[in-house]
């Protein structure tokens, strides 16, 4: 990545925000837009047909791309958001929220793997969506997105795009993947899901998630101040709905994944620490990325030792791409429990809530 932009990405940014974005929202939003706009184009020229190897890329990439390494300072987010220092205690008090939360969940996966998957889209769909209201907030300056009632709704509208749209536009496919998620501990389970793949769940889906489009667009609509926010919400929101409704979902995830919600939670990390701050306002991206980088290394690294671990206990693991991958997010979904503490607390110190 360098550390100026395109002449072609100016445009775009000048086109959907109406001025130019500062240092932090650029390298926090263009990425993803880019990255979701170009593929949703790509695969309406070239079809849905897109060979497997291609679809799995930026999931297997999420390893070490942005994706994993996201969660990997988690240790570092509470002593930088109240400025204290990097203790022992406060790293054993991490290790052990991951520990309990993170082994009890692992539980939950080898005796009920239908249980867990849904409790996993519906962790994703918070999280996913507690993760978009910093940008829209903070870096879009949206003010339109307040109280519990409004951050909630735009929470569900955000996180819902990528667990809900995929749903009702390739079921399939979303299918596929539970299947290969539920089948690496049983692989009949996958069975128990299949009332929520027919027409009728999938249509009361498509409503339910219409309706909270309408709503949280209206309520922002209502209460802005200034409309230049709303706008790239509404545009941001369209954007994300158009991409899961159009792209084959295990590529539209993994894309989402790195370069939406990853780099979105980095670039939130990055600005906790004043002097990185004033480096990326100035319009840095190496420094800055690299930085994060050393931060993430160690836990990205230690995690994956608990990853090779987990892949050797679950019965049904074996060595086929989809086997590897539902692998993989059996251990993203159990660390990801524990992520969300931690984003949580950064939540409540931000004051998301209220
Ligand atoms: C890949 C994939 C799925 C699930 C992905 C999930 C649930 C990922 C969660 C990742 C998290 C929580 C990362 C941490 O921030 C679906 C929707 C079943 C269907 C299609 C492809
Ligand atoms: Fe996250």
């Amino acid at each position: 990545m360098s550390d100026t932009s395109s002449p072609t990405a100016e445009r775009l940014v000048a086109a959907l925000a109406g001025r130019r974005l500062e240092g932090a929202a650029r390298l926090a939003l263009l990425p993803g837009w880019i990255t979701l706009l170009a593929t949703s184009v790509l695969v309406t020229i070239v079809g849905t047909e897109i060979p497997l190897s291609i679809q799995l890329a930026p999931l297997f990439l999420s390893v070490l791309l942005l994706g994993l390494p996201h969660g990997a300072v988690d240790h570092l987010v509470t002593p930088r958001a109240r400025g204290t220092a990097l203790t022992i205690r406060s790293m054993a008090e991490v290790g052990v929220v991951y520990a309990v939360l993170g082994s009890g969940y692992a539980v939950v996966w080898f005796l009920s793997p239908a249980a867990a998957f849904v409790f996993f889209i519906l962790l994703t769909w918070f999280h996913w969506g507690q993760g978009d209201i910093h940008p829209v907030r903070e870096l879009v300056g949206g003010n339109h997105v307040r109280g519990p009632g409004g951050t909630a709704l735009t929470a569900l509208v955000r996180g819902g795009a990528p667990m809900l749209v995929p749903l009702v536009a390739f079921p399939g496919e979303y299918r596929r993947v539970a299947e290969w998620i539920v089948g690496v501990v049983d692989p009949g389970a996958v069975g128990a899901l299949d009332p929520f793949f027919t027409a009728e769940a999938r249509l009361l889906v498509a409503a339910l998630y219409g309706a909270l489009v309408v709503g949280a667009l209206s309520l922002g609509w209502v209460r802005r101040t200034d409309s230049r926010p709303w706008r790239i919400d509404a545009v941001e929101t369209g954007l994300l709905v158009g991409f899961f409704a159009t792209v084959p979902p295990l590529l539209a995830i993994g894309l989402y994944f790195c370069f939406w919600h990853s780099l979105r939670h980095i670039v939130r990390f990055l600005l906790l620490d004043e002097h990185v701050e004033s480096e990326i306002a100035d319009g840095a991206v190496v420094t800055p990325l690299s930085r994060f980088a050393r931060d993430a290394a160690p836990l990205t690294a230690l995690s994956l030792v608990f990853g090779v671990a987990l892949y050797l206990l679950l019965p049904g693991a074996a060595t086929d791409p989809g086997s590897l991958m539902g692998v993989y997010l059996v251990f993203i979904a159990v660390l990801t429990l524990p992520h969300v503490a931690f984003v949580s607390v950064l939540d409540y110190y931000d004051g998301f809530w209220r």
